[in-house]
């Protein structure tokens, strides 16, 4: 018997207007239910330019601000689950890049604020710091949703092996990564790594960019994603906005994880990933 949970990977224009972005995150969400989607994912800073001079201005407060609120009402009209891409959330003084995930009566399921900021240095390509302005997340973040564990992650969280593993080793079968990978990672790293997570950890992989915006002082790669538990593409959008709709197949997870049993293979006696508790 076939388990599954349908999926879209909506592939979003982001532009300068907030309310113009958030309304065509809401119109995409319609539009995906009416495809037959249970769950809908949108990329990471949808309703914001992506960059750190941005994410002041854009900021709200998570669950309570404009841009929840607009998606907890769609995913209860629509009657699907939204993995609400990113937002600059303002939480007192602090701001971090949070995904927050709304159920399919519109109540917040899961909020994820970003792990491992975007730190990076390639002169003459790319120099990128989140934390001159964002704080970082200090929680892995998993839900239910039909019976499926999924995992969230968010772009630059999606380089860090051991978060994916022990997400799998929680019971995930599907890890979502609202992400904006560039001109300079992305054709190198953004497959690759998806890849890597899906086969290191035999689930379900899926990334949800923002469209490429050649004008944007940040230019995202697109490609929106879909790997399977074998480490197989099934599905790749180009860079312009559309959507990726697909089946999660719960026995393909099962299958992999039997075949090739490295879960049961670990050699925990020389090495292990631990998650710590917070204090
Ligand atoms: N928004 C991000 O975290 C970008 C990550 C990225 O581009 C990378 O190469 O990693």
């Amino acid at each position: 018997m076939k388990r599954g949970l349908k999926i879209a990977l909506v592939q979003l224009a982001v532009g300068s207007d907030k309310a113009k972005n958030v309304a065509a995150a809401v119109q995409e969400i319609h539009k995906a239910k009416e495809k037959g989607a249970q769950l809908v994912a949108l990329p990471e800073c949808f309703n914001s330019p992506y960059g750190t001079k941005y994410f002041e201005e854009y900021a709200e407060e998570v669950p309570s601000g404009e841009t929840s609120r607009a998606l907890s009402k769609a995913a209860a009209e629509a009657g699907v689950c939204v993995v609400g891409g990113t937002v600059p959330e303002r939480c007192g003084s602090r701001l971090y890049n949070t995904c927050a995930v709304w159920d399919s009566n519109g109540k917040l399921l899961a909020q994820h604020r970003k792990i491992h900021l975007f730190d990076i240095d390639i002169p003459n390509k790319i120099t990128f710091k989140e934390s001159e302005v964002l704080s970082p997340g200090d929680q892995l973040t998993t839900f239910q949703f039909n019976g499926i564990k999924i995992g969230l992650g968010i772009c630059y969280d999606l380089r860090f092996c051991e978060m994916a593993h022990i997400m799998a080793k929680e019971g995930c079968s599907l890890l979502i990564y609202p992400g904006a990978f560039n001109m300079t990672t992305g054709p190198k790293h953004w497959q690759l790594l998806a890849r890597a997570r899906a086969v290191d950890n035999q689930l379900w992989v899926a990334l949800v960019s923002p469209a490429r915006d050649q004008t944007a002082s940040y230019v995202a790669w697109g490609h929106s994603l879909l790997v399977d538990p074998w480490g197989a593409v099934t599905g790749q959008l180009e860079h312009v906005p559309d959507a990726l709709h697909a089946t999660i197949d719960l026995n393909t997870v099962e299958e992999v994880r039997s075949q090739i049993p490295i879960r049961m293979q670990r050699r925990t006696d020389i090495y292990d990933t631990v998650k710590k508790s917070k204090q």
